[in-house]
């Protein structure tokens, strides 16, 4: 007999069916479904039939009701129980009601970056601790992992480290997406990839904010509805001292650049990361995770991501309007940033 199982888990449950679960996650678990970790998938959304067209025998499909997971269908069909984790993968503002929703239903609840887009629907997932993990892709891509240890196993002194600087710059567009204003969407991997490694160091360590820019991509006649780009400037405050950082981030830009910087004072590097791997690797890696039979380390607790939470509704409502770029230009203010003397827009 095939030995299927060894995490405890057999199910997954994926709720939302769009570009994060077509690219990262579908491809992932396949492959876990072939290795024998996982058997079975099960993915909900709002469409009555499934948008995958090529099912395989592991795959299922379950459409959410206007009260969301069908509770009832989802029991019938055996995804309910222990053995089943589930991945909230829908657009932002429905995270924290399906991790709610799936609550006592199931072994283990993931949900996607950001958390949530408000302090106060993020802290009342606090009680859900011992079954909630947020989960950040950025943190599981292989360099950041590396990266993350040498600073948990002190190869990387913190002492040694003076400033921070942080690039996740796209040159594609926001295509079919929902996507959340750039501080939460982009800004938000800034502030966890520099917490935490910070963190595993020093776990008192807090975000700080300073000051924030945004703007909005023009492509012809269209505009882009939500902010596609950001500045966030803040430090990282530790027990005696802080660490300066530079987020930028975000879309339609003129070149990629992807990685996280520590400098110490003589503006050299001591520890750098480049987040350039791409597909579904890092949701590979995080997925594995989670699906291990003891506590998943999923680099920073929910408690920590709620400081992030706290963060990024901080940066988003002090943010200074930058007005437009045009698509495919980085636009000054990203690497000098505005005088604020003088008004912008
Ligand atoms: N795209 C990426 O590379 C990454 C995205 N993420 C995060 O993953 C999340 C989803 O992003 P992404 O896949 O890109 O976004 P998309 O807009 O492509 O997909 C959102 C999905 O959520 C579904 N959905 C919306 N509302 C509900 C609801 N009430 N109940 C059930 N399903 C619903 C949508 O269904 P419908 O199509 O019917 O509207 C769609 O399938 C976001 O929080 C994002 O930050 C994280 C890492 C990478
Ligand atoms: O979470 C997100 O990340 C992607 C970038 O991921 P990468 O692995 O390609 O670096 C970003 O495009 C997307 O807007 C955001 O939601």
């Amino acid at each position: 007999m095939k030995n299927i199982c060894n995490s405890g888990f057999k199910n997954v449950i994926v709720i939302g069916t769009g570009e994060v679960v077509a690219k990262r996650v579908r491809p992932s678990l396949q492959l876990l479904v072939i290795e024998g970790l996982i058997e079975r998938i099960c993915y909900c959304d709002l469409h009555q039939k499934s948008p995958f067209k090529d099912h395989t025998a592991a795959e299922f499909y379950c459409p959410v009701t206007t009260k969301g997971l069908d509770l009832k269908n989802l029991s019938r069909l055996d995804f309910l129980g222990q053995e089943t984790l589930v991945l909230v993968c829908t657009s932002t503002a429905y995270h924290a009601f399906y991790a709610k929703q799936a609550y006592g239903h199931v072994g283990r609840i993931a949900v996607e970056k950001p958390l949530t887009d408000d302090i106060t629907t993020a802290e009342a997932l606090l009680p859900l601790e011992d079954t909630v993990y947020p989960i950040g892709h950025q943190l599981f891509k292989q360099e950041m992992l590396d990266l993350t240890k040498r600073f948990a196993n002190k190869t990387t002194s913190l002492s040694k480290i003076a400033r921070a600087e942080f690039d996740l710059l796209e040159t594609r567009g926001i295509d079919n997406r929902q996507v959340d204003p750039a501080t939460w969407d982009v800004g938000w991997h800034g502030l966890e990839c520099l917490l935490a490694p910070i963190r595993k160091q020093d776990r008192l360590a807090l975000l700080e904010l300073h000051r924030t820019f945004s703007g909005s991509y023009t492509r012809g006649n269209e505009q882009a509805d939500v902010s596609t780009l950001t500045r966030i400037e803040g430090a990282i405050g530790l027990e005696d001292r802080q660490i300066p950082f530079v987020i930028r981030a975000g879309k339609a830009v003129a070149t990629e650049q992807k990685t996280v910087r520590f400098y110490d004072d003589q503006d050299r590097i001591v520890d750098e990361a480049s987040l350039s791997e791409s597909g579904s690797d890092a949701h590979e890696r995080l997925i594995r995770e989670l699906l291990s039979p003891g506590e998943p380390d999923m680099q920073l607790d929910l408690d920590h991501v709620i400081e992030v939470v706290i963060a990024c509704e901080s940066c988003t409502f002090n943010s200074i309007d930058c007005g437009t770029y045009e698509f495919g230009c980085t636009p000054s203010w990203m690497n000098s940033p505005v005088d604020l003397s003088l008004p912008v827009g």
